[in-house]
């Protein structure tokens, strides 16, 4: 593994980040047009953001997904220009066809978003002012929006002033991390033990113990590195072996793909096409769907430059957050807001969850304009670092 030390900074970090290049790329199979890319900006959106859609949730756990006809992936990302600036800067090749018309034409489409997606630090007081007498209850995705993306997903550190300023605002608000990486996964790269986690896009939660959760189904006791009694809430377990077998055939099906990388993420399986020659990414997906056709508990779903294979349950980042809130007794909105900051598409579900149930508020994290169910925005990393600080700044200065 090629990465540099845990402890590197920002200066490092950003010297590994990945390309900015134009992203789409239309995959024919049969009828439907494959396209892998990142989730697109705003104006390259022309309808639904899921790659994946026509799955219904049904009353329990499991979702009802419309059978795949043979043959027939449906991808329905449209095709779109990967601006994700803050975390993939671009490349010479794109430095060279962008000239400053383009440049300001961005800056404007950016401001005029704003409008509709306010800076979270410019609206600071808009969003603690309704905090007063509350609990702020905060919810962190991790890639993209604790760290920056990077090429090598096993490199995405965490700078350590990024991690003091998580450190310090847990140390005022209950905190949790939810990420579509595994649970561990996370933890070594945060190693905070004041955090709650959640891996595999919610779909592995270790939170405080509960008497309450102890007929939940799917809710063990365990405990945590410290030794310490936990509850440990896994929905998806009974797909571990099926997740298992997925990895290794998709692991062999993809191993001749120059650039081509399969992450276990425990519940859930990555198949990152970043570092993956654009003229290769037809046969990236094509694999995918090899090995996936034969699995119909399997769905999947799409975020920055990955495809991402899951259960079809029921349980997302969204499901998540409610039963963390629900697990860390924070459930009643009267005295709490919860605050999810987030980049990815996976974390639309908790946005909506908070913007649904008009408590809250989700913070999209984007350097380009994108349609989101959250209210407010941040640019990068580098603002949620200001955000979290400003927080922690904004309690210890309030007589509230
Ligand atoms: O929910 P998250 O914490 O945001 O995790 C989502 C996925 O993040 C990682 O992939 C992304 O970040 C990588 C490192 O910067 C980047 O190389 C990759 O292109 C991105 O898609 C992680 O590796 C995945 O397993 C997560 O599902």
């Amino acid at each position: 593994m090629d990465c540099l030390p845990n402890n590197s900074d920002n200066k490092t970090l950003k010297s590994l980040s990945s390309d900015r290049r134009l992203d789409s790329m239309d995959l024919k199979s049969n009828h439907t047009a494959l396209v892998l890319a990142d989730p697109a900006p705003l104006n390259r959106v022309s309808s639904g953001l899921l790659p994946y859609s026509g799955a219904t949730f049904s009353q329990n756990l499991f979702l009802t997904v419309p059978t795949m006809k043979a043959g027939i992936l449906d991808i329905r990302a449209s095709n779109c220009l990967d601006s994700m600036e803050s975390s993939s800067p671009p490349d010479k090749k794109s430095r060279d066809f962008n000239n400053d018309l383009e440049s300001t034409d961005t800056d404007v489409a950016y401001r005029a978003w704003l409008l509709k997606y306010p800076s979270a630090l410019a609206s600071f007081d808009q969003i603690t002012n309704p905090a007063k007498g509350k609990r702020i209850a905060l919810f962190l995705d991790y890639d993209g929006t604790l760290s920056p993306i990077v090429d090598n997903p096993d490199c995405a550190f965490m700078s350590n002033d990024m991690r003091a300023a998580v450190k310090n605002v847990a140390e005022f608000f209950p905190t949790a991390i939810i990420s579509g990486r595994s649970r561990d996964k996370v933890y070594e790269f945060v190693w905070l033990t004041e955090l709650n986690y959640a891996g595999s896009h919610g779909m592995d939660i270790m939170g405080p113990v509960r008497q309450s959760f102890d007929d939940h189904s799917n809710c063990i006791r365990s405990t945590d590195n410290q030794g310490k009694e936990v509850n440990l809430f896994q929905p998806a377990s009974e797909f571990l072996p099926m997740i298992d077998e997925v990895f290794n055939s998709l692991v062999n099906n993809t191993k001749d793909i120059r650039g081509a990388k399969v992450e276990n993420n425990k519940f859930c399986v990555s198949v990152h096409y970043r570092n993956v020659d654009e003229k290769d990414w037809t046969v990236v997906a094509q694999r995918v769907h090899d090995v996936i056709r034969n699995y119909p508990r399997l769905r999947l779903t799409h975020g920055r430059k990955v495809l991402e294979v899951r259960p079809v349950i029921n349980w997302d980042k969204g499901k998540a957050v409610t039963f963390l809130l629900e697990s860390l007794g924070l459930s009643n909105c009267e005295d709490v807001l919860p605050i999810y900051v987030g980049d990815d598409q996976t974390d639309e579900d908790a946005f909506k969850v908070l913007r649904e149930g008009n408590c809250g508020y989700g913070i999209l994290v984007s350097s380009v304009p994108k349609e989101s169910n959250a209210f407010f925005s941040l640019k990068d990393p580098q603002e949620v670092m200001e955000f979290l600080k400003s927080l922690v700044v904004w309690k210890k200065t309030s007589t509230l």
